[in-house]
């Protein structure tokens, strides 16, 4: 939480200012009994009606002086706190943003986003009572203390076994609830988490006719969460009537006691009534500052999960180069290896090859081969853990993102549009991408007839996600976006799955026309898909087992003749 600090840089003096207004209306809290002692010794006791008046005008100048300060007070600390909020928030978008597959790999997406916005905004709440409140409470009971000791010295001795009862009672319950609300937290978290699931996921929940299921699991997490909060609510409802009892008896001994004060002359009337006006405000302050660390204690564990994230360093560092040395041009592996970081197993094992400018390779396997690890590796989506992987001679590390990313140009296996518009999509590459770019790259694509039969064209809507496109238009467009900016090298990582044979032929064919420039890989677990590739790649178990085109394959690779036996028919394979 410590390391949050920085983020209320720019609010340093707002900071300061609130906690400072905050005593000064708890200072004119505490001159409020002795005003009233004396309304009650001199202008009670000598029917003195314009002191009376005196003294409550001087009673509502306190009050009216009181809430500017605490109207002050709340007006800096909201500056303050939500400024602070603001910039960890920015931090961490900005953060985030830096992170690798391997970091997001690490933290998932929907914790980001809890962390992003339900923490931050714990944070802040926070900031914003500690500023307040956190100096205000103790200036009250210990002002109280102290000016119930000028008073009577004698009967200060029930203020303080009184404050070590209260504050005993409110430790205790404190200590069980704050356990119980970690225990709430985790069951929140878990039904925000299945909600959200089922959301995302209501199509599939329909299509296997879950629902029930899910109302079930549902009912359960909520129940579990039922039960930790009533247990919880029990227990601090426990408070109120705790403190109130003990400030009570404190009161009751202080009227006894007091009593016999007055009736030796050691105290007047007024001041018995001003010592338990500070009985009263030591108990209020002390139930705030219950109130405050509870929301302290939220704070500093939602405080702990966003400096998680902002500490999460991205173990890969930008390179500086711009331009490839024009050696090898193409595509190397040197040895290489990969296990993502959350699993021992190595993903793909000691591969090694070197694709030539201009050839379309494909890479062929079942599922969990090592297909997608090894062409993540191009872009530095990850980086190898051993080996080296070289673009144009030069380690795909040495370069700039920006360099690395325009000249490789990945479609991945999910295709992912962004709310917008058709354009808006199209330029994700290429912010400048005129329309005549963007209609040939959806031309190479197969997607121009049908974006060209929407009536609002390029401007057409993409709702989020992409959802009002159907699953192979959506890969269309992310092929043509994956086009624009002309990159020298295209991956598809499965990216034409849902395309029917006819149009996977087409784009092919129209990929082959882009230029001799263009290196293309085809990721696909369809030998058509893969089978004019000028190179095709085996991979099973992390490893490429064979290399050759499809007829070499036909002859020499057993997984090879495998795959097109299931695929193309048992004759033609063999
Ligand atoms: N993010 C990840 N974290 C941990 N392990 C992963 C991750 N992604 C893939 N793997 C594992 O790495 C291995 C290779 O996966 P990869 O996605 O490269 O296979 P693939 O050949 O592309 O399969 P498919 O054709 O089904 O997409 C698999 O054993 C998989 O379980």
């Amino acid at each position: 939480m410590r390391s949050l600090l920085k983020y209320l840089k720019g609010y340093k003096v707002e900071s300061v200012i609130a906690p400072l207004f905050k005593m000064l209306e708890a200072s004119f809290e505490l001159i409020v009994p002795l005003i009233t002692a004396r309304i009650i010794d001199i202008g009670i006791a000598d029917r003195d009606k314009s002191f009376i008046l005196h003294q409550c005008i001087i009673l509502v100048l306190l009050g009216v002086v009181g809430l500017i300060c605490s109207l002050t007070a709340q007006y800096f600390a909201a500056k303050s706190s939500m400024g602070m909020g603001a910039n960890i928030r920015k931090a961490m978008y900005h953060h985030v943003n830096t992170f690798s597959y391997e970091e997001l790999d690490l933290i998932k997406p929907s914790t980001l986003i809890n962390r992003i916005t339900g923490d931050v905004n714990q944070v802040q709440n926070g900031v914003n009572l500690f500023l307040r409140l956190f100096m205000r409470a103790p200036f009250i009971v210990i002002g109280a203390i102290f000016m119930a000791s000028t008073i009577s010295l004698r009967l200060t001795g029930i203020f303080l076994l009184a404050m070590i009862l209260i504050g005993t009672s409110i430790f205790l319950i404190v200590k069980i609830t704050v356990k119980l609300y970690t225990k709430v937290q985790e069951h929140f978290d878990a039904i925000v988490l299945h909600t959200r699931e089922s959301y995302s996921g209501a199509r599939v929940i329909r299509a296997f006719h879950k629902e029930r299921k899910e109302q079930e699991a549902f009912k359960e997490e909520g129940e579990l969460l039922n039960r930790f909060q009533i247990q919880s609510g029990r227990i601090s409802a426990l408070l109120n009537p705790l403190t109130t009892s003990i400030t009570n008896i404190g009161i009751i001994s202080l009227l006894i006691l007091g009593g016999k004060e007055v009736y030796r002359g050691a105290l007047s009337q007024g001041e018995v009534v001003a010592l338990i006006n500070y009985m009263s405000q030591i108990l209020l302050a002390l139930l705030i500052l219950v109130n405050l660390v509870v929301s302290i204690t939220k704070a500093l564990a939602s405080g702990k999960r966003v400096a998680e994230v902002l500490a999460l360093q991205p173990r890969m560092q930008e390179g500086k180069e711009t331009t490839g040395l024009g050696k090898a041009e193409g595509i190397s592996f040197k040895g290489v290896s990969f296990s993502y970081p959350n699993s021992d197993e190595t993903a793909i094992e000691n591969v090694e090859f070197s694709i030539p400018r201009g050839e379309t390779i494909g890479i062929i396997g079942g599922t969990g081969a090592g297909k997608t690890t090894l062409i993540n590796l191009i872009p530095r989506l990850y980086d190898a853990t051993k080996g080296e992987v070289l673009l144009d001679g030069r380690k795909v590390q040495e370069y700039t993102y920006k360099r690395l990313r325009a000249r490789v140009s990945i479609v991945p296996q999910r295709s992912v549009l962004f709310s917008g518009t058709i354009r808006e999509n199209m330029q994700w590459r290429k912010e400048s991408a005129s329309d005549e770019e963007i209609w040939e790259a959806l031309e190479i694509a197969q997607a121009k007839e049908f974006v060209m039969e929407k009536q609002e064209g390029l401007d057409g809507i993409v709702q989020g996600g992409g959802r009002n496109f159907s699953g192979g238009q959506r890969q269309r467009l992310c092929i043509a976006r994956a086009l624009i900016g002309k990159p020298d090298i295209l991956i598809l990582d499965d990216s034409a799955s849902a395309l029917d044979y006819a149009t996977d032929a087409a784009l092919r064919k129209a990929l082959r026309r882009v230029g001799k420039e263009l290196t293309t890989i085809i990721v696909s677990q369809r030998v058509a898909s893969i089978k004019h590739g000028d190179v095709i790649f085996v991979m099973d178990e992390g490893r490429i087992q064979d290399i050759g085109n499809h007829e070499e394959l036909r002859r020499t690779s057993e997984i090879y003749q495998e795959l097109c036996r299931t695929q193309l028919g048992k004759g033609e394979a063999l």
